[in-house]
C-alpha cells in the first residue's frame, strides 16, 4: 500500500470514506483482490503518533472520554451534544476517533457479539436472513483471531470462561482477541456480588447469548499487550500486501453524482485546497454514526425539508437519514474499597513506577482497561412486576434473550465522568459498579448546521427521555446498589451519591446530573426493507435512490444490539465486502 499524493485527482475502483473500524476492514478486505483499486479518505492521521499513551490498555479511560465539552485531543472530533433534557440539560462531550482506525483507536476494546433474538429482530427488519445469528458467525469469526487467555499471569480466582467454537483461527482474522494480563481484583468481588443477586458468573458473550457474568474479551493483542484497531489489524496487513492507497489528514467534503444518481467520486481536501477522487464502481462512506449521515445530507441525500432549507439539490429524499439514533448511557454507584485498583497509579509513585516495568515486558495492571467484569440481566420478575403496565409492554416489544441491563465492574471513581482524570480523588482506591441501558426506547438524531462537513454535525442523543427508560433506569440503579450490598470489600457508606440520595426523585436527579453514554450510536442511517419510509440502506448496504453508493458502519445497524457494538462494525464490514466481491 501507499499514501495518497494531495491535491491530484485520482481515479480508483472503490473510493471509501472514513478510515475507521468498519472503514478500513472493508477497505483491506477489497483491496485484496489484486484486480480492484482501492483508496481510503480519512480526516486523521496515526493515533500512536498523535498519542502515544492511546495505545496502553490501562491508560484507555483518561484518553479525553469526558463529557465535559473541554475533555478533547488531538484523535478527537471534539464533538459536543445539544443541552440533553434527559441528562440535566448538560452538553456533553462525545468522544469519536479522528484518526486511522477511528473509534477503534480510542476505545474501551470491550469485545463480545449481541444476542441471537437481536440478530434475528435485524434480519426481520430488513427482509434478510442472511442477519440471523448463525449466519452472521462466519463473518465475526472471519475478521478476528482468538487467544486463549494466560493463566499463569491472571488471578487464579479470575477464570475466563469463553467457546473456541465460534471462533476459527484458521482464518486468521486480523483483529487479535485476547484477555489481558491482570485480572482487576475488584471485579473478583463484583463478580460475586453479581452472582448473590441471581446474575451467574461463568457465561460466554460470543456465542449469541448475554446472560449472567464473565470476564469480557478485549482487542488486546497478546503479543505486547497494546489495543488493537482496524488500523493495526486490518490496514497494517493491507499496507504491506496489498495496493491500497490511503488518503490520511485529508476532509472528505462531498460526494460527487454524475448523470444525476449516480455516485462517481468525492470531493476532497487537504489545507483548504480541493481536488477529486473519482470512483469508477462505487463510493463507500463509513464516516461513522454521526458523520455518515452527515456526507449523505450535504451530498443531497435526506429529509428533503432539511435539504432545501440549506439549498441543497435533493438528489435522494430519505426520511430516515440522521434519525433512528440509538445509545447507550449509564450511571453507577460509587465506594472505597480495601483492594488495589488502577487509581493507585496515582497516588503510589512506587506502584505506578513497577505497572510502567512490568508493562514493557506485557505484564500488571496497565494490561487491563480498568475492567473486568461484566454482567447483563433481563430484570427479575420481581422487579418487572413493580414496572408501570406502559413499560412492561414497552420492553415486551424486544426479543426474549435481550436483557435491558448491562452491570459493569469498574475500577476508579465513574461518578460525574466529566474527564476521565476525575477518578482520581484521593489517596483511597474506588470502585464503581455501573448500570447500562441496552434495551433503550429513547431515539436521538443527527442533522447540519451547513453544507461543509467542516462544520460539526448537530448531535441530539436524547437519551433518558422515554418514561420507560427512567423505570429501567431507576430499577437498574437499585439493583447496582444492591450488588455492592453482597461485596465484602468497601470502606464506610457509598461515596456516591451517598446513602441521603435515597427517594426515586432523588435518585433520578443523581442519574440525569451524572449519566455518561457509552459511546455507542448507531442507526442513524438504517438498513430496512425497500418502502419503508425511514430504511436509508438494502439489506448489501445500498443507499436507497441513487446507484454505486454503500454505507457501511454503525450508522447501518436497524437495531443497536445489547453490549458493545465494535463486533458488529467489524462484522457488517466483512459481510458488505463479501456482497462486494460477490457481485452484490
Ligand atoms: C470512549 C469510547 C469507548 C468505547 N468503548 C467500546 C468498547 O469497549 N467496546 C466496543 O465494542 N465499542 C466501544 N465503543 C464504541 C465503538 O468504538 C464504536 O461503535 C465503533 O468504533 C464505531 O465504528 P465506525 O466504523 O462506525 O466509526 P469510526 O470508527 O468512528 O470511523 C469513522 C471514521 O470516519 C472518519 N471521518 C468522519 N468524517 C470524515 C470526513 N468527512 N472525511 C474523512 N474522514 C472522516 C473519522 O475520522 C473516523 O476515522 C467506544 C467508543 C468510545 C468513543
Amino acid at each position: 500500500g501507499s499514501y495518497g499524493l494531495p491535491f491530484i485527482d485520482a481515479s480508483y475502483d472503490y473510493v471509501i470514506v472514513g478510515g475507521g473500524t468498519s472503514g478500513l476492514t472493508l477497505a483491506a478486505r477489497l483491496a485484496a483482490n489484486s484486480s480492484i483499486s482501492v483508496a481510503v479518505v480519512e480526516a486523521g492521521g496515526y493515533y500512536e503518533v498523535l498519542n502515544p499513551l492511546s495505545v496502553i490498555p490501562g491508560f484507555a479511560a483518561i484518553q479525553a472520554t469526558g463529557t465535559d465539552p473541554s475533555d478533547t485531543d488531538l484523535i478527537d472530533w471534539g464533538f459536543v451534544t445539544t443541552p440533553q433534557t434527559g441528562a440535566a440539560n448538560r452538553k456533553i462531550h462525545y468522544a469519536r476517533g479522528k484518526c486511522l482506525g477511528g473509534t477503534s483507536g480510542r476505545h474501551f476494546m470491550v469485545y463480545h457479539r449481541g444476542t441471537a433474538g437481536s440478530y434475528q429482530k435485524w434480519a426481520d427488519l430488513v427482509g434478510d436472513d442472511s442477519y440471523t445469528f448463525d449466519n452472521l458467525v462466519p463473518y465475526f469469526e472471519k475478521s478476528c483471531t482468538l487467544t486463549a487467555p494466560n493463566t499463569s499471569e491472571r488471578l487464579a480466582n479470575a477464570t475466563v470462561t469463553y467457546n473456541p467454537n465460534v471462533f476459527d483461527n484458521s482464518l486468521d482474522g486480523p483483529l487479535q482477541i485476547s484477555w489481558p494480563n491482570w485480572a482487576s481484583p475488584l471485579s473478583t468481588w463484583i463478580e460475586l456480588g453479581l452472582a448473590a443477586i441471581g446474575i451467574k458468573p461463568g457465561a460466554d458473550f460470543n456465542s449469541g447469548s448475554l446472560s449472567g457474568s464473565t470476564w469480557v474479551s478485549t482487542t488486546i493483542n497478546p503479543s505486547g499487550e497494546s489495543r488493537d484497531s482496524s488500523e493495526t489489524s486490518f490496514l497494517s496487513q493491507a499496507m504491506s500486501k496489498t495496493g491500497i492507497t490511503v488518503y490520511a489528514t485529508t476532509m472528505a467534503k462531498k460526494i460527487i453524482f454524475k448523470n444525476t444518481n449516480v455516485a462517481g467520486g468525492v470531493q476532497v481536501e487537504q489545507a483548504g485546497i480541493s481536488w477529486t477522487l473519482t470512483a469508477k464502481k462505487e463510493v463507500i462512506i463509513s464516516a461513522g454514526a454521526f458523520q455518515s449521515p452527515q456526507m449523505l445530507m450535504v451530498s443531497g441525500i435526506g429529509p428533503s425539508a432539511t435539504l432545501r432549507s440549506f439549498g441543497i439539490e435533493v438528489i435522494s429524499d430519505l426520511a430516515g437519514v440522521g434519525q433512528n439514533l440509538a445509545d447507550h448511557v449509564m450511571f453507577g454507584s460509587v465506594f472505597r474499597v480495601q483492594v488495589t485498583t488502577s487509581s493507585r497509579v496515582t497516588n503510589d509513585v512506587a506502584w505506578a513506577a513497577e505497572a510502567v516495568v512490568d508493562y514493557a515486558s506485557g505484564t500488571g495492571p496497565l494490561t487491563a482497561g480498568g475492567f473486568g467484569v461484566l454482567g447483563f440481566e433481563r430484570l427479575p420478575d420481581a422487579v418487572r412486576a413493580n414496572l408501570t403496565s406502559s413499560t412492561q409492554t414497552a420492553l415486551a416489544t424486544f426479543p426474549s434473550d435481550w436483557p435491558e441491563v448491562e452491570y459493569l465492574a469498574l475500577d476508579g471513581v465513574l461518578g460525574y465522568w466529566k474527564n476521565g482524570l476525575g477518578q482520581f480523588i484521593d489517596s483511597y482506591e474506588y470502585g464503581s459498579v455501573a448500570a447500562a441501558l441496552v434495551a433503550p426506547l429513547s431515539r436521538g438524531n443527527v442533522t447540519i448546521t451547513s453544507t461543509d462537513t467542516n462544520d460539526a454535525p448537530v448531535i441530539n442523543p436524547n437519551w433518558l427521555t422515554d418514561p420507560a427508560d427512567i423505570e429501567v433506569a431507576l430499577a437498574a440503579f437499585k439493583r447496582a446498589r444492591q450488588i455492592w450490598a453482597n461485596v465484602n470489600i468497601t470502606i464506610g457508606d457509598e461515596y456516591l451519591p451517598g446513602p441521603n440520595i435515597s427517594t426515586d426523585a432523588q435518585i433520578l436527579d443523581f442519574i440525569r446530573n451524572s449519566a455518561v453514554q457509552v459511546w455507542h450510536a448507531s442507526a442513524t442511517c438504517a438498513m430496512g426493507k425497500a418502502g419503508d419510509p425511514m430504511a436509508v440502506v438494502d439489506s448489501t448496504a445500498k443507499v436507497f435512490g441513487v446507484k454505486n453508493l454503500r454505507v457501511v458502519d454503525a450508522s447501518v445497524f436497524p437495531i443497536l444490539p445489547p453490549g458493545h457494538p465494535q463486533s458488529n462494525c467489524y462484522m457488517i464490514a466483512e459481510k458488505i465486502a463479501d456482497d462486494i466481491l460477490s457481485g452484490r
